[in-house]
Order: structure tokens, then sequence, then C-alpha cells
């Protein structure tokens, strides 16, 4: 079974989903219908109906890429998923991802300072588990995770502030 036994819970009830594959690596674009039947099926069960976004993760890489954009957008459009293309190494353009799919969900139409603003990239701490000794009972969180977690909190600020 994919994403282990938590996945379910991590879906019911969310109101966006972010399908993120690596486009030098084909297998995990082919591995996304198996997530998306989960989505699916656990969103039968749900009143809440997920806003659910591709996300082609690595565009720095352009030139090992596997996946061609048609198949991308093809994916989208059979599904109604809104498409989307970043590097979590460089950050580009992490933010706007998560202030679409936000504004998407709020109902909000980005104007166009927001969609062309200079990039932030999030850093997030760098934490040296090897000398913490709570890395023997705490389980290490997955760096690209700790800094989407991060654009996310900031895209939630904004559009609650609005
Ligand atoms: N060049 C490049 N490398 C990336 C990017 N995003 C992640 N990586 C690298 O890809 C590798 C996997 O990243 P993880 O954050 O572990 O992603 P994951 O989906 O948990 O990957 P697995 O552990 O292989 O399942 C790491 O070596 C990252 O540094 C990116 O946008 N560009």
């Amino acid at each position: 079974m994919i994403g282990g036994k938590m996945l379910d819970i991590y879906i019911y009830g969310a109101q966006g989903i972010l399908l993120v594959y690596d486009i030098t690596n084909y297998q995990s674009f082919e591995n996304l219908e198996d997530w998306y039947t989960v989505v699916k099926k656990v969103s039968e069960e749900s009143e809440t109906q997920p806003l659910v976004a591709l996300v082609g993760n690595k565009i720095d890489l352009e030139h090992m890429r596997t996946v061609k954009p048609e198949k991308h957008l093809r994916f989208c459009q059979e599904n109604g998923f809104s498409s989307h293309f970043v590097s979590a190494k460089t950050g580009d353009p992490v933010f706007l991802c998560f202030q679409k799919v936000a504004a998407e969900i709020l109902g909000i139409k980005l104007n166009k300072a927001e969609i062309e603003q200079p990039q932030r990239v999030v850093k997030a701490d760098i934490v040296n588990y090897n000398q913490d000794p709570m890395s023997r009972t705490v389980p290490r969180p997955r760096s690209s995770t700790r800094m989407l977690q991060c654009v996310l909190s900031r895209a939630e600020a904004l559009a609650a502030a609005r």
C-alpha cells in the first residue's frame, strides 16, 4: 500500500492536495495515478472535496527531464488539476505555487503584482541531528517537507490577511 497507514487521515477533509513528482523521474509521475486513486477514494467519504494541484518538481534539472510538459498538461486537463512547475532546490517559484493554490481554494484572484513578485526563497534552519540528543527519539523531518511547510504557513497567513 502506498503512503503508509496515516495517508487516509492526511487526505480526509483536506482543502488542497498537491501531487508532486520529479520531472527527471518518469516513475514518480506514473505513481501519481495510484496516489490520485487514494485521494479520490478517501474524498468520496468526505464532504470536503479538495482542490488538487499537479506539481512537477526539479525544474532546475530541465536538461534531465523525462516527463514531457504535454504529459503533465494532459494529466491536468483529464482530471481538472491546476498545473505548477517548481524547484524545491532553488525555491523557484515554490512560494507562488502555494499562493496560487491557496488563492484558488479561497476563490481569490491574485493580482499582477502578486503573480510577478520577485520569488522569495524560504530558508529553513539546518539542524545537526547527529549532535542533537533528541535525534534518538524524534524522527528526522525531511528537508523539502520542512521548507514546504514554511511556505504554506506564509501563504496561509497571506490568505488570512486579505
Ligand atoms: N536538483 C534538485 N534536487 C532536488 C529537488 N528537490 C529535491 N531534490 C533532491 O532530491 C532528493 C530527494 O529529496 P527528498 O526531499 O528526500 O524527497 P523525497 O520525495 O522524500 O524523496 P525520496 O526520499 O527519494 O522518496 C534529495 O537529494 C534532494 O536534495 C529539486 O528541486 N532540484
